[in-house]
């Protein structure tokens, strides 16, 4: 049985030097800590190092990319990524797209400083391709649905249940997530039902007049 997993993606909602991010992620520390589920939090980069060293919460990247030490301005690098503190990351993201080399190479530069590695997906077709890479997760999200405030889980359950055949056939140890419109406790439960092991989330919580009370809600009801 797959532990429950909840990320929460942070975009780029949050201005300032880090304090907004900081909040939202001792918000997810305290409902993790009540709740038992397994919460994570995906800041910007520039936020990665301050969430990490104030909050003991899982930290992710929202991209990595597949470079290694020396001539690649403008790149972000695994290890200095692990070395700010994250220990994983989002691959692939539909707002931040790879190629399917890149994705793979990505892959590969996070496992290489032993990230735990999310890949984003948009149909099952690609969550298909992207399992066949061997990462930890996939995470389905339509893109039509992501900010719509319409729960995947509700306005097509057939992606998620569709991926999670998909990447079941092509490589049981990888787990399935899904995302976009998700904000409440019904919708992570709907998630559950449908076969992922849990959801990827970011304007329903992140744009709440409280993510607190808005995360006390997603885990209110498994
Ligand atoms: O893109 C997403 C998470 O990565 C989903 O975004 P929303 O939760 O805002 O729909």
């Amino acid at each position: 049985m797959s532990s429950t997993l909840i990320v929460l993606n942070l975009k780029t909602y949050l201005e300032g030097t880090g304090e907004g991010a900081v909040k939202v992620a001792q918000a997810c520390k305290e409902v993790a800590d009540d709740s038992g589920i397994e919460i994570g939090v995906a800041p910007q980069f520039c936020d990665i190092y301050r969430v990490a060293s104030q909050v003991d919460l899982p930290v992710y990247s929202q991209s990595l990319d597949p470079v290694g030490a020396g001539s690649f301005t403008g790149h972000a690098f695994a290890q200095c990524v692990k070395d700010s503190g994250a220990i994983g990351t989002l691959i692939n993201h539909s707002e931040c797209r790879l190629t399917l080399a890149n994705i793979d190479a990505s892959i590969s530069a996070a496992k290489g400083v032993g990230f735990r590695t999310i890949v984003c997906t948009n149909n099952v077709a690609t969550s298909a391709a992207a399992a066949a890479l061997g990462p930890d997760y996939v995470a389905v999200e339509p893109p039509e649905l992501i900010g719509s405030g319409i729960p995947v889980s509700q306005a097509d359950p057939e992606v998620v249940t569709g991926s999670v055949e998909a990447v079941k056939r092509i490589d049981p140890a990888v787990q399935v997530l899904c995302g976009a419109g998700i904000s409440k406790g019904e919708d992570l439960v709907a998630a559950l039902e449908l076969g992922s092991v849990g959801v990827l989330l970011a304007s329903g919580i992140v744009k709440a007049a409280d993510p607190g009370a808005a995360l006390e809600d997603l885990v209110s009801k498994i």
